[in-house]
């Protein structure tokens, strides 16, 4: 039913271009007419609903939301077309019609389901059905509820709230309200809470407790004057009016329903400026300042009858007649009470016919008695059927007094007993009546101190989780720190493994600096200690050596020294050249090193001749060390260049004294192998010296 529903529908929102979508798929001559495309939709949509309904359980809950959903706004538009034509029963048969399309428990159905209890309860308000207006608010306030829409839950809670007061229900109107309130707070939704303090307020004020109502109105009011609502600020400002005017303070409540009457009227409702004027009006007839009563009445009355509101237009009508009959203006009494009565029988409002017909029948009592008893007979009849007990009352005492006048003592009497008997009933319902006012405001008190202890839970819960959040805080800086810490470490641990690094790289550099300057030092040492032709050990180590060894002559035992000296070898360099004469040098000094142990020392003496210290040698092994170096320079062939040479060999044992004596003496052994013929061998001798000499 509801695919042929939706297809009818895609139909009429847009045929021409379903056409053309259908023109795509279907052979060119098949005429598409609405039939056509109709049947072509239908089966596209079943074989949609039957594709999503094999889907997972997701799908299938939006198709049937985007199914439903389509059927239900329609509905809803013509309910809220009726609404809006004050058409309200068939508004609710509409709005009830599109819930039943509603049924799917996901979020935004559930919410529009919400509103249209709210709707329907909005509708039965109208009608004055207060028993449905508080189940439908009921329902509304169940389904936001069931979504967690607080901000909807809030709202449905005052209006709930206002309808269980028009039901009397007090301590249950009082709760809601209450629980609006809360849930307003906790909302952060001034206007809300505004609109829900008037709600609480207004309850108040029905338990009598004026002093809490005046406290919700003025919080509301302040609110208002804060954000320049005029509107606001008129509403509050009558409530207020209205709480001061029961408790009889009326220069308070003249001053807020002047406060009213000072707001600019184009802002603010014409009913409100109307009550604020009424309220002034009965205020000024009670202090008995009929010129303003009257004016402030008219002034109502003219709000009233432009706004066509004949019960309200009777009622104030009515006002301007007690200010008459109080001035003892009959004559226009009767004229107002009339106009008065006729409104109210105008509109069918039996309360104020009921209301005009007593006065007027009092006023009457004097100039017209049948008249004025008919119309108390008539005020009796209309009290009983609305069961409004203290104009019964009124009536029966007016009645009494006009038998009474007009002889009638019987029925005078029948009045007086009923008058008591229904003084008594009064009375005790009264004392009924208050007390469920008494129980209310127990329970308000009740409410009060609940709603205390919840504040301070709630403060108490701040306060937790103010301490939470300082924690949280704490142990964010806490973990900042540790990170600052880490990353601050981390920079440590990289700027010291960079130190390190750098003080790798700088010992490496300084060991390798260390390590070459070392190398350059025992190069420079070596150098400074070597000949650099010949390689050998220069004449200042030579004598240092020697020297050495000579500090502690007693230590040696055995210790030779022989001096070698190329022969001829001004010729070598005359016949060869100056280098052939260095190679020549550098070769034997070869053969030198060649010829003796690792512990004995060659040294070049002079330009072509050498010394060679044999610590550990005696005079024996010294000469056959001097011999084998005159036979290896003999032998061998220095580049084509043949030479001897002579030595000289002396020992330590031929005591000579110092290092320079002992060179000494191996010299003359030299300069004897020299002067014998060269390329000799001389061991130093006593007899060397003497020749010498
Ligand atoms: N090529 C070269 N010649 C040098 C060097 N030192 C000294 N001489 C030369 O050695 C020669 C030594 O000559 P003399 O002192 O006259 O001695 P000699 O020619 O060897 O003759 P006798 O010693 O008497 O056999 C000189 O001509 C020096 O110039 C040197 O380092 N290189």
């Amino acid at each position: 039913m509801h695919l042929h529903f939706i297809v009818d529908q895609l139909y009429s929102i847009n045929s021409l271009c379903l056409k053309k979508v259908l023109s795509v798929f279907l052979p060119s001559k098949l005429p598409i007419n609405k039939n056509l495309t109709q049947v072509f939709l239908t089966i596209f949509f079943t074989f949609y609903i039957s594709l999503a309904n094999s889907q997972e359980n997701t799908s299938a809950i939006n198709t049937e939301t985007i199914s439903e959903m389509p059927t239900a706004l329609t509905f809803i538009d013509k309910a809220e077309n009726h609404y809006q034509k004050k058409n309200y029963n068939a508004a609710i048969d509409q709005y009830i019609h599109a819930s039943k399309y509603l049924s799917h428990p996901d979020k935004a159905t559930k919410k529009k389901l919400g509103q249209i209890y709210k709707k329907i309860a909005q509708s039965y308000k109208r009608l004055k059905n207060r028993q449905q207006t508080v189940f439908f608010y009921k329902e509304a306030l169940d389904t936001f509820t069931d979504i967690e829409d607080k901000k909807n839950m809030a709202r449905t809670l005052n209006t709930l709230a206002e309808a269980e007061r028009y039901l009397g229900h007090y301590v249950v109107a009082l709760d809601y309200s209450t629980q609006g309130l809360k849930l307003h707070t906790e909302l952060d939704d001034p206007e809300g809470r505004a609109k829900a303090l008037i709600g609480a307020g207004i309850i108040s004020r029905y338990i009598n407790h004026y002093e809490k109502s005046l406290e919700y109105f003025y919080e509301a009011y302040q609110y208002y004057e804060k954000v320049n609502n005029a509107s606001g600020i008129a509403k509050t400002s009558n409530q207020m009016g209205l709480i001061y005017t029961k408790i009889k303070e009326f220069d308070h409540a003249r001053f807020f329903y002047q406060r009213t009457i000072n707001l600019p009227k184009n802002e603010i409702d014409p009913d409100t400026l109307a009550i604020a004027s009424r309220e002034i009006a009965v205020i000024a007839l009670n202090s008995e300042d009929y010129v303003t009563a009257r004016m402030m009445a008219k002034r109502a009355y003219n709000i009233y009858q432009s706004e066509n509101n004949k019960s309200k237009s009777s009622l104030t009508t009515r006002i301007i007649a007690n200010t008459y009959r109080a001035q003892q203006d009959i004559n226009n009494a009767i004229i107002y009470y009339r106009k008065s009565l006729s409104l109210a029988t105008e509109v069918g409002s039996k309360i104020y016919q009921i209301k005009a017909l007593i006065p007027l029948g009092n006023v009457l009592i004097h100039s017209n008695l049948d008249e004025s008893i008919r119309l108390l007979k008539k005020a009796l009849t209309l009290s009983i059927q609305i069961d409004t007990k203290p104009h019964q009352l009124y009536a029966y005492h007016e009645l009494r007094e006009a038998e009474k006048l007009r002889g009638n003592i019987s029925a005078s009497l029948s009045y007086a007993e009923k008058e008591i008997h229904l003084s008594n009933v009064i009375q005790k319902e009264r004392e009924d009546n208050k007390l469920v006012l008494v129980k209310a405001k127990l329970h308000s008190r009740q409410l009060e101190i609940e709603l205390e202890s919840l504040k301070k839970a709630t403060k108490l819960d701040q306060l937790t989780l103010a301490k939470n959040k300082s924690e949280i805080e704490i142990a964010e800086q806490a973990r900042k720190i540790s990170e600052l810490e880490l990353t601050k470490n981390k920079y440590a641990s990289v700027t010291l493994a960079s130190l390190l690094t750098i003080c790798l790289f700088v010992s490496i550099y300084i060991s390798r600096r260390f390590i070459i300057s070392k190398r350059r030092n025992k190069e420079l040492n070596y150098l400074a200690t070597r000949d650099p032709l010949t390689n050998c050990y220069n004449r200042r180590v030579l004598f240092d050596f020697i020297n050495q060894d000579f500090s502690d002559s007693r230590q040696l035992g055995e210790y030779c020294i022989i001096l070698a000296d190329i022969d001829h070898f001004k010729a070598v360099n005359d016949t060869y050249g100056h280098s052939a004469g260095d190679t020549v040098l550098r070769e034997v000094a070869k053969v030198l090193q060649a010829s003796v142990d690792q512990n004995d020392i060659v040294a070049r003496f002079g330009g072509e001749e050498f010394c060679i210290v044999l610590p550990k040698a005696s005079q024996g092994q010294a000469i056959q060390v001097a011999e084998t170096i005159r036979q290896s320079i003999e032998s061998t062939n220095f580049g084509d260049i043949s030479i001897t040479c002579s030595l000289g060999v002396t020992s330590i044992k031929f005591n000579a004294k110092s290092s320079t004596e002992l060179i000494d003496q191996a010299d003359l052994a030299l300069f004897k192998s020299k002067s014998n013929g060269r390329n000799l061998v001389t061991l130093w001798d006593k007899t060397l010296e003497n020749n010498h000499k």
